[in-house]
């Protein structure tokens, strides 16, 4: 908006761990801004999706315009861009920072640094943003902000000694806050005069209007009409609407470098606006796109069937919509001879998967099967080929292939002292490689390893909450490649092998992971009127053999009395668990059966 001259925008963003108090304080800040009225005041206004408000995460970033008087007596434009709070989504997170000049980093003062807020204040960081550091909560009896202060100066080498001290809950400290946004956060260069370049850091799928893009202008001016090419994507879009995040949307003319705002241009799919890409105008193009775009690539697949065959082109459509909303999906049909018709689907991590899920089976009403997640695999084959194999049933045999690379991952942990012999067991036993070990203040520790993607995607995080009792924090970025001795594990239930519980695993671990599949399928399989063998093996060697033995009593034997009622509730309890079933040969196997490996005794 023509009105507000650069040198009044600060565009910022908030920086904290899960639980921390991100979105209360946001609140807040825009009640205190009158943005809001508190009547109006939806309790978390920035996480508007329902399945974000129900689990308290963060998953889609979005932005609010605060209009502030100052104590100096101007009037300011604060955005507040939101980020999302998860390592899958660090992509947009990055995206987020880029179009910011300073970042608030909450730490509640009962905790401290999480490993989540270290790796995202190490982008603000990388990304010259004026870090301010607020210690939250400081109403809780047991807040200690001295010993966090000393800390976050310890960890991140942050200067503190301007750190605000607040309660979100309570009120307290939020016009330090605001103040301190306009005086230490520098305001965006004035650019006003060079070719427009608008960094996209979020977008939806609205059906009415298509696809709505969150963008910042980073350089000139974008207008109403304008026709606009995206830089990465190639493709041209007519603005239909501009407009700015008030928070909710309200049009606007124009904006310029420095502003933050939306737009609607009858774009048909997220894929084509992606977050990263860089906004220029037709007639007058940037000479070059601002730097960091990267597509986000799925690096955890499993495959999905409906339970019900019929459901499969409902669940085509179903994606198709999903689709349209999450760039970072991928989706391709499956045949399995287990499965019949599916998908095999791709995801940033398992937060995504575990999303996705949920809305297909939520707001679509499909009953899904779900297989266990893998990683993307590099085999090299003889005849020099490098493919990338997503399902452990497609991996090429021994013959053909030359080595097998899996996907390594550097995490880091935060954990108190007591439980970092178990946290290193646990890594140990995952293929883990120890980098670093560093002690902080107040018995609390860092660990640093390095670990095949595959053994954090099977119930890593689980595992180190329960280890920790819930204390520990993690967080990983991929590194890259490596080789190591891989082979495929095959599981047959009554003598037909069941493709969808094929699985890759190191050599040395092949015949544990073997044995213990086999037991938690003769636990999880029910029993049925025949004896059911369960084996598993590598190539033509069986490793591993059990058996269900067949059923011999009838469930309503158990029923005293011939009370009517309770043998109704028993078929019923029955029929329900039947729901979830998918027969492989003459054998109904349970949706939990195909993520046995998830809960195997072996970490
Ligand atoms: N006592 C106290 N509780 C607070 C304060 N700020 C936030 N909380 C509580 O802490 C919990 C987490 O707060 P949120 O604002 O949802 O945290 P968040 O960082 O946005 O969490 P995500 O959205 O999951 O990233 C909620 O139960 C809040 O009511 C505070 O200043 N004092």
């Amino acid at each position: 908006m023509t009105d507000v001259p650069a040198v009044r925008i600060r565009n910022f963003c908030i920086i904290a761990h899960i639980d921390h108090g991100k979105s209360t304080l946001a609140d807040r800040l825009l009640q205190a801004t009158g943005t809001v009225e508190d009547r109006q005041m939806k309790e978390q206004f920035l996480d508007n999706m329902d399945l974000e408000r129900e689990r308290g995460i963060t998953i889609k970033l979005q932005a609010a315009r605060m209009n502030y008087t100052a104590k100096d007596g101007q009037q300011y434009v604060l955005n507040l861009i939101d980020t999302p709070g998860h390592v899958d989504f660090s992509y947009e997170v990055s995206r987020s920072l880029v179009a910011c000049e300073g970042a608030l980093l909450v730490v509640d003062a009962s905790q401290g640094v999480e490993a989540q807020t270290l790796a995202n204040v190490y982008l603000a960081l990388e990304n010259n943003l004026e870090i301010i550091p607020v210690l939250n909560k400081i109403d809780l009896p047991g807040a200690e902000p001295e010993r966090v202060i000393g800390e976050i100066e310890e960890i991140i080498g942050l200067d503190c000694s301007g750190a605000i001290l607040a309660s979100a809950k309570e009120g307290i400290g939020i016009d330090e806050i605001l103040e301190a946004v306009v005086e230490r956060i520098p305001p965006p260069p004035n650019t006003i005069n060079e070719r427009l370049r608008a960094l996209i850091f979020d977008s939806y799928y609205d059906s009415y209007r298509g696809v709505i893009v969150y963008f910042r202008v980073m350089d000139g001016t974008l207008k109403k009409g304008d026709r606009i090419h995206l830089m990465a994507s190639g493709k041209e879009f007519e603005i239909d609407e501009l407009g700015v995040l008030s928070p909710t949307q309200k049009q606007v003319d124009e904006l310029h470098a420095g502003e933050v705002g939306y737009l609607g241009a009858a774009i048909k799919a997220v894929a084509d606006a992606r977050v990263g890409d860089t906004i220029t105008l037709s007639k007058a193009k940037a000479e070059s796109p601002l730097p960091g775009y990267a597509e986000a690539n799925p690096m955890v697949f499993c495959g999905m069937f409906p339970i019900d065959a019929d459901q499969f082109e409902d669940l085509r459509e179903a994606l198709e919509k999903l689709e349209l909303n999450d760039a970072a999906l991928h989706y391709e049909p499956e045949t399995s001879s287990a499965m019949g018709f599916g998908f095999r689907c791709g995801f940033l991590g398992l937060l995504h998967m575990e999303i996705v899920q949920e809305r297909l089976e939520r707001e679509y009403n499909l009953d899904l099967i779900i297989t266990a997640p893998s990683v993307v695999y590099k085999v090299i084959t003889l005849k020099g080929e490098e493919l990338y194999i997503d399902n452990p049933s497609r991996l090429p045999s021994p013959n053909d292939r030359e080595r097998i690379e899996e996907p390594y991952v550097q995490v880091e942990m935060i954990t108190p002292e007591t439980y970092v012999g178990s946290l290193m067991e646990l890594s140990q036993n995952r293929r883990g490689i120890f980098k670093d070990m560093k002690y902080l203040t107040q018995g609390r520790t860092t660990l640093t390893y390095e670990l095949p993607l595959a053994e954090v995607v099977t119930d890593f995080f689980d595992q180190m909450k329960s280890r920790s009792r819930g204390y520990a924090s993690m967080e990983y970025h991929i590194i890259g490649y490596r080789e190591n001795p891989l082979v495929k594990l095959d599981i047959m239930i009554n003598g037909d092998p069941v493709d969808s519980l094929a699985m890759i695993v190191h050599r040395d671990k092949a015949y544990n992971v073997g044995r213990a599949m086999a037991e938690k399928l003769k636990e999880l399989i029910p029993r049925h009127q025949f004896k059911v063998p369960i084996q598993a093996s590598i190539g033509s060697k069986v490793i591993a053999s059990e058996h269900i033995p067949a059923l011999r009593k009838d469930v309503l034997a158990k029923c005293y009395g011939g009370d009517i009622s309770r043998k109704k509730k028993l078929l019923q309890k029955q029929a329900k668990g039947k729901k979830r079933m998918k027969s492989v040969g003459t054998v109904d196997v349970p949706q939990e059966a195909f993520m046995a490996v998830l809960r195997l005794d072996q970490s």
